[in-house]
């Protein structure tokens, strides 16, 4: 039995994937109205359209009607503590961070986040390249199953994975992390990159030194090499900042082509590139990509003036 909390896009798709093998699937919404719609309908319309529930998808207004076994926290990185404070009969279940960045007001990753509301809880994360309409749409992803206790960390993998889903295990919790944080600034700053229309090989440039600027502030903080080369990272990077169905690489391209962007549409590297910035200042790391970013959406930096800042740097070894 499996629990997801956040009825959004990525929760509504790994409740699909799941439940369509047949397992019992308890999928949580805070808005009743959404609950009502979504057990009338058989489908999450606001959120993931056309993806009708499998039998074995259950939905539910009520925090105490959860099943034993792991849940799926699938909320915004920037609502995770509130949602876990407004969860209190979330308290023995493994809790699976399915959130990507870092908190603002603490600089905390998810897990770091978990472990001060439900101190000694059982915490994992699953992150990657996967964009919720193809999970959806039982196309094949693979993703990451971070926990840093491998025995609770084998159990989730097996249990998680699904036909179309397939779940790579690490006990790297940090480097998943910050790997998922920092590719949506990356994509942000590559959307902003092309919708200023600067061209494919500065998008490629701003990707290679975007992993660097990744790993400094990775490896600073414990993370190993290989989680950073993989799919919570490098792989991550490369969908997020390629595609147009990525949030934060069309937020950035509307920066560069100066055009307003839909302020109710979650943008997560946005609040991370701040608290990014924050974090990195204070361990003395250079993140001149994250720098620009936080400019760029602040209004204090435009496009080409970033270039310049970008380009005029001293010159050093790669
Ligand atoms: N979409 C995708 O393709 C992927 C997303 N992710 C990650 O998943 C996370 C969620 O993103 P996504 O599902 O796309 O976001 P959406 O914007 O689609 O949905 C966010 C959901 O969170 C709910 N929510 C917000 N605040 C709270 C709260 N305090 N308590 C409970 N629920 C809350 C919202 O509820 P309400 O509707 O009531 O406002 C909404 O259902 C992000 O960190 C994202 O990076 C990861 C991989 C793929
Ligand atoms: O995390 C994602 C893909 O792995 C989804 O990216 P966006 O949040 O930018 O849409």
């Amino acid at each position: 039995m499996i629990s997801v909390i956040g009825a959004g896009a990525f929760g509504t798709a790994l409740a699909i994937s799941m439940a369509r093998g047949g397992t019992p699937v308890t999928l949580w919404a805070r808005d009743a109205d959404h609950v009502a719609r979504m057990q009338a309908d058989r489908v999450n319309a606001a959120r993931l359209p056309d993806m009708a529930f499998p039998e074995a998808l259950r939905v539910t207004g009520d925090i105490t009607d959860l099943p034993d076994g792991p849940a799926l926290l699938s909320v915004p990185m920037q609502k995770l503590r509130q949602a876990l404070i407004d969860a209190p009969a979330l308290r023995d279940h493994p809790l699976v961070a399915c959130c990507k960045g870092i908190e603002l007001t603490t600089t905390k990753s998810p897990s770091q986040v978990i472990e001060e509301e439900r101190p000694g809880a059982q915490i994992a994360l699953l992150t990657g390249p996967s964009f919720a309409q193809d999970i959806a749409r039982r196309l094949p992803t693979a993703l990451t199953l971070a926990c840093a206790d491998d025995a609770l960390g084998r159990d989730l993998q097996q249990r998680l994975t699904t036909a179309n889903l397939r779940l790579y295990r690490t006990t790297d919790v940090t480097g998943a992390e910050i790997g998922g944080a920092l590719k949506n600034v990356m994509a942000i700053a590559c959307g902003a990159a092309i919708g200023a229309g600067l061209g494919e090989s500065a998008r490629a440039a701003l990707m290679t030194r975007g992993y660097a600027e990744m790993q400094r502030m990775a490896l600073a903080l414990g993370a190993r090499p290989e989680t950073l080369a993989g799919l919570s990272g490098f792989g991550d990077l490369t969908l997020t900042c390629t595609s147009d169905l990525s949030r934060n690489y069309r937020f950035g391209r509307s920066i560069g082509q100066g055009d307003d962007f839909d302020p109710a549409i979650t943008v997560e590297g946005a609040a991370t590139a701040r608290a990014v910035q924050a974090q990195a200042r204070e361990m003395q790391i250079d993140m001149p990509i994250t720098d620009a970013v936080v400019g760029l959406i602040g209004g204090d930096l435009k496009v080409p003036q970033v270039m310049d800042l970008l380009l005029s740097r001293p010159l050093k070894e790669e």
